[in-house]
């Protein structure tokens, strides 16, 4: 298996600063928009049935995040994936609390139909998406990453789609070949929308022109060096969330070179 080249993707990234769509939970807008402008992307949070379809046309990526669900998010959500799906635009998904609820549940497997380039969940999430009758914390996994890989593997034959579990170390599949990436810090636990960070960088990268695998591994290592950087000069949650948004516009593609720490799984 050849080593993902990151070499140049923070360059890459901001040279094409890829207008980014989002249609994402009420929680983090604010978190994610920031987050893919300090990372050098274009971020629009548009929902409005009547328009993601004309939108998703004019964007790079899209981002759909079922985290705060309502019924006529659900509705842009297939307007909008659809869309993408014609015009060509790639598109991710997060199944943000999948297992919770069975309305959840359905909605994410109704979306995940619809050819994601990239589903990121943590391994609650991937677990329940896969079939599994798991239970999680609400948003947040009960299950060690590891524990959701073969489910992960599962979801990306199935869908075609690369899958990406989150958690102290992260795993990215394409249903054949496996990358764990052990970047990261504890302190990503006690912030909200890390999950949601992620998956919007990945959109970015995806947005970008990267494959999905690509995509995937660079957002994740991104987000995993930065909280590492991060959590060396904050040492609580506040001051760490500004560390990481000041850490996504600070990282040059030398410092992520030099931290990333991605090996075959
Ligand atoms: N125990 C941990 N140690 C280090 N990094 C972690 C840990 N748990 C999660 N992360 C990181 O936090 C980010 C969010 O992942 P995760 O918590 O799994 O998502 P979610 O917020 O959707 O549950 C990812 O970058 C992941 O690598
Ligand atoms: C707290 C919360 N409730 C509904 S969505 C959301 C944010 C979840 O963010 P993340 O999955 O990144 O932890
Ligand atoms: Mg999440």
């Amino acid at each position: 298996m050849q080593q993902p080249d990151l070499t140049h993707a923070l360059s890459r990234l901001r040279e094409a600063a890829p207008l980014v769509h989002n249609i994402t939970n009420q929680v983090v807008a604010n978190v994610t928009a920031n987050a893919l402008l300090a990372i050098g992307a274009s971020p629009a949070m548009v929902q409005a049935e009547e328009e993601v379809g004309s939108f998703v046309r004019l964007a790079a990526a899209l981002v759909v995040n079922i985290g705060t669900l309502t019924a006529p998010q659900l509705a842009a959500m297939h307007i909008a994936t659809r869309a993408a799906g014609e015009a060509g635009v790639p598109w991710i998904l997060d199944p943000v609390a999948a297992g919770a609820t069975p309305y959840r549940l359905q909605a994410a497997r109704s979306l995940v139909q619809l050819q994601p380039a990239v589903v990121r969940g943590n391994a609650s999430e991937i677990l329940a998406l896969a079939g599994e009758a798991v239970s999680s914390k609400g948003v947040d996994s009960t299950h060690g990453s590891g524990a959701a890989l073969a489910a992960a593997r599962h979801i990306a034959k199935e869908h075609g789609a690369v899958v990406a579990v989150t958690g102290a170390v992260d795993y990215v599949t394409d249903g054949q070949a496996t990358w764990a990436i052990a970047n990261g810090h504890k302190m990503l636990t006690r912030v909200t929308g890390t999950g949601c960070t992620a998956t919007a960088l990945i959109g970015a990268f995806l947005g970008a022109g990267f494959t999905a695998m690509q995509a995937a591994l660079a957002g994740l290592t991104v987000l995993g060096v930065v909280g590492e950087l991060a959590a060396a000069k904050a040492s609580a949650p506040g001051s760490f969330q500004v560390a990481i948004l000041d850490g996504l516009y600070e990282l040059d593609d030398a410092t992520l070179a030099s931290h990333a720490r991605v090996t075959p799984a």
